[in-house]
């Protein structure tokens, strides 16, 4: 098979941890008889660095031209001083937006190896299997007016949270087809006692979930959610939710797990190319270390392998490389166990490797 990938390291831990995912996906290419290609673009601070633009056209252009995008992170202190358009996480938003991102999935998996790593009881974490569907188009990130302004002597900063019907629809019902083929139960996760947006959101998932009768559907507010992922993390299988709040509670999902590190998402439109990236931001205090977990990235790698490409097998070959990395007791920083070795980034990516082609 041959496929065309779009790569945006980003900035800061982005370019390591991209890096090893390249690496994994050139390792499987190999093993597997695939051709894949690799275009790099700027995004981020780093394009702004070349560019004067988080997002250049070029890198636009690049994205819709491949087959599938991989990311690693945007963003660092060196461009904290800017704002609006010119930040680099605009470029982050914006690339989701040119290519209709709508749907963000956020797969977290508590691996038993790690159960020392993650900040619950081990008696919790076994068998944490949840799927964050998180809307990543609309919402706060995007609504309109944004802006500051001053009032009767006072600064005044709006953002406006603000989503349409059909983009509520279009998430919702992602979230009933992920049931579908899961445990059959969605927590719509939402804050309908207070948001009016929230309120709308809740009225069409319950008429859509007619049209699914063999899944079962829940309300949860949010705040109530952010305490039961830490109380019961087993109860929840498929969560979809809005953009801000996807973005917190997985953030807060990651801890049950061990590290941000393990977090790996795919986003997707109705058609085109998906973006496949770590959860994680640019990690500055760690960056230019060595120091990152590949993990998260390497895991979007094998999302991109599933659901860009249709190569479960070979997604399946990269989960269980991981899987045995672990057991092996190969750990980065943010996961090693108190006295145990710590391994670098490009260590794990390369025991990755090497044990795929063990399997050969
Ligand atoms: N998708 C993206 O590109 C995102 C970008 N950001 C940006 O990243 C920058 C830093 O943001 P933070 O709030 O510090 O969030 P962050 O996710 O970059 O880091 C939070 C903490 O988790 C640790 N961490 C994150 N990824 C790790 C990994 N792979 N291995 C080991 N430790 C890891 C970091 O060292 C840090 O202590 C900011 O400019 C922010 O806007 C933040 C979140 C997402
Ligand atoms: C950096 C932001 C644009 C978003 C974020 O934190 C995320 O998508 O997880
Ligand atoms: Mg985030």
């Amino acid at each position: 098979m041959k496929k065309n990938i779009t790569v945006l390291p980003g900035d800061g831990i982005g370019l390591e941890v991209v890096q090893s995912a390249v690496e994994v996906l050139e390792t499987i290419g190999t093993i597997y008889g695939h051709d894949f290609a690799f275009d790099y673009a700027d995004i981020g601070g780093s394009a702004i660095d070349k560019h004067n633009d988080p997002l250049p056209a070029s890198t636009i252009k690049a994205c819709k031209a491949g087959d599938a995008v991989l990311l690693g992170a945007v963003g660092g202190p060196k461009w904290d001083q800017l704002s609006g358009d010119m930040r680099p996480e605009k470029g982050l938003l914006r690339i989701r937006k040119e290519l209709d991102l709508f749907a963000n999935l956020r797969p977290v998996i508590g691996f038993d190896s790690l159960s020392d790593s993650s900040t619950l009881r081990k008696e919790v974490i076994t068998g944490i299997d949840l799927m964050i569907v998180r809307e990543l188009t609309g919402g706060l990130y995007f609504g309109e007016p944004r802006e500051r302004r001053e009032e009767n002597g006072e600064t005044i900063a709006v953002d406006t949270l603000i989503y349409s019907r059909s983009e509520i629809e279009r998430i919702i019902r992602k979230g009933f087809e992920l049931a579908q083929v899961r445990s059959r139960r969605v927590t719509s996760v939402d804050k309908a006692n207070v948001l009016e947006t929230s309120r709308l959101w809740r009225e069409i998932a319950e008429e859509i979930s007619t049209e699914y009768p063999d899944v079962a559907l829940e309300h949860m507010l949010v705040d109530n959610a952010a305490m039961q992922l830490i109380r019961d993390p087993q109860y929840f299988d498929v969560i979809v939710t809005e953009n801000l709040f996807g973005d917190i509670l997985s953030d807060e999902a990651s801890m049950l797990t061990g590290s941000l590190g393990m977090l790996p998402s795919a986003s997707m439109s109705a058609e085109g190319p998906g973006l496949y990236e770590p959860v994680h931001g640019s990690a500055p205090d760690i960056a230019g270390q060595d120091k990152a977990n590949p993990l998260a990235a390497i895991s979007s790698a094998s999302m991109m392998l599933k659901y860009a490409f249709g190569l479960s097998e070979e997604a399946l070959a990269v989960d269980k490389a991981i899987d045995q990395v672990l057991n092996e007791g190969f750990r980065t920083g943010d996961i090693a166990r108190e006295g145990e070795a710590v391994k670098t980034t490009s260590e794990i990516t390369q025991k990755v490797i090497e044990t795929l082609r063990s399997k050969l």
